[in-house]
């Protein structure tokens, strides 16, 4: 028992954290109450970049953490060096439970599952009406992974100088997705970025795209200078130079009424292995009540399905279930997908 007394290291009493900092090594888990909250901007690596107050810190994640992976916009908790200066490495010891996942499958083929991006509300859907050519097929796919990760989705079409949003938009019209149209020109004057911006503030919103669709030109609009894609964030803030990151990165949107945008890299497909229905059904109020008589683990496809007796009986509109079994059918696989 003697050991107890003399060595502080293995009271597990004395979990408290020592107030100067100087915190004896120990043997016994600390249950970390001295760490601090931060959120995550980036991941490079296994690096990641966390904002804690107003210090860019950069971490790894505990072993303590086993498997379990931080992702950009998770809340996490901070043990080590948090001064931010150069060289110094902290620790993620927790990750706090997520609001919302936004989550991708590769393909649907690969069984894993990817978390992109944690706790954002919004999923903006970024869509060229042309050049390149909009793809309904991936717009659905984007929004039914919003509407499984908990995610409100928000469409931005862009390039509307281009080529006309109506076909599009009536597509889209049943499902009440909110939708802002952009032009070229509006980005010089600042137009787009003022009405793009009333749909972001206070929010925390995740941008996908496919490549070319002028996702960092509306982005860049959005973020204080010093933050832009050209001067880049990875860059500034890692200093390791430019590269293809593969990881999303969260952005404060400019001015100070606060919100973050979150970029994430281009993307050809949205994998959707891991969707589940029920998950999806839950963005439609309307219809959700009348699943009830439908057989068990009904796909909401099939003859069975208790969905078309409830619109016949007028309780909901038929393009809303039209809507919705459009978007269950994006789970399967199509060559270009
Ligand atoms: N005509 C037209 N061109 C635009 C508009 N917005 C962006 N572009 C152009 O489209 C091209 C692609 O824009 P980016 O912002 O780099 O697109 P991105 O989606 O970030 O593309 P990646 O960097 O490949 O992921 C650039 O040449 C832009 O100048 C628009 O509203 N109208
Ligand atoms: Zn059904």
């Amino acid at each position: 028992m003697r050991r107890y007394g003399k060595n502080p290291d293995e009271d597990d009493i004395r979990v408290r954290p020592n107030r100067k900092g100087n915190r004896p090594r120990t043997n016994i888990r600390p249950k970390h109450e001295d760490a601090s909250e931060g959120m995550v901007l980036t991941v490079d690596r296994g690096r990641l970049t966390c904002l804690v107050e107003d210090r860019i810190v950069l971490a790894m994640k505990a072993r303590e953490l086993g498997r379990k992976a931080a992702v950009v916009g998770d809340r996490v908790a901070l043990v080590g060096d948090l001064s931010g200066a150069k060289d110094t490495l902290a620790r993620i010891v927790r990750i706090s439970p997520r609001t919302s996942v936004l989550r991708r499958t590769a393909d649907d083929d690969d069984p894993y599952e990817r978390v992109v991006v944690a706790n954002a509300d919004q999923l903006a859907i970024v869509t060229a009406l042309a050049d390149p050519e909009p793809r309904p097929r991936l717009i659905d796919r984007c929004l039914v992974a919003a509407y499984d990760g908990g995610l409100t989705p928000l469409l931005v079409l862009t390039k509307s100088d281009l080529a006309p949003a109506d076909e599009l938009l009536e597509m889209y019209g049943a499902l009440g997705v909110p939708h802002i149209v952009t032009t070229r020109d509006e980005f010089v004057d600042g137009r787009a970025a003022d009405r793009v911006l009333e749909y972001l503030t206070g929010r925390t919103t995740a941008f996908v795209g496919h490549s070319g669709v002028g996702k960092t030109t509306l982005v860049n609009a959005l973020v204080p200078e010093n933050r832009r894609r050209s001067t880049g964030l990875v860059n500034a803030v890692t200093g390791r130079g430019r590269h293809t990151t593969t990881s999303a990165l969260a952005l404060p949107l400019t001015g100070d009424s606060g919100g973050w945008v979150i970029d994430t890299p281009g993307v050809r497909s949205f994998g959707l292995h891991h969707v589940d229905p029920a998950r999806v059904i839950l963005a439609f109020p309307d219809l959700e009540p009348g699943t009830e008589n439908c057989p068990r683990a009904c796909s909401h496809d099939e003859p069975d399905c208790a969905l078309d007796d409830w619109v016949a009986q007028g309780h909901a509109d038929p393009a809303r279930l039209y809507s919705l079994r459009r978007l269950l059918a994006t789970r399967e696989r199509h060559e270009g997908d």
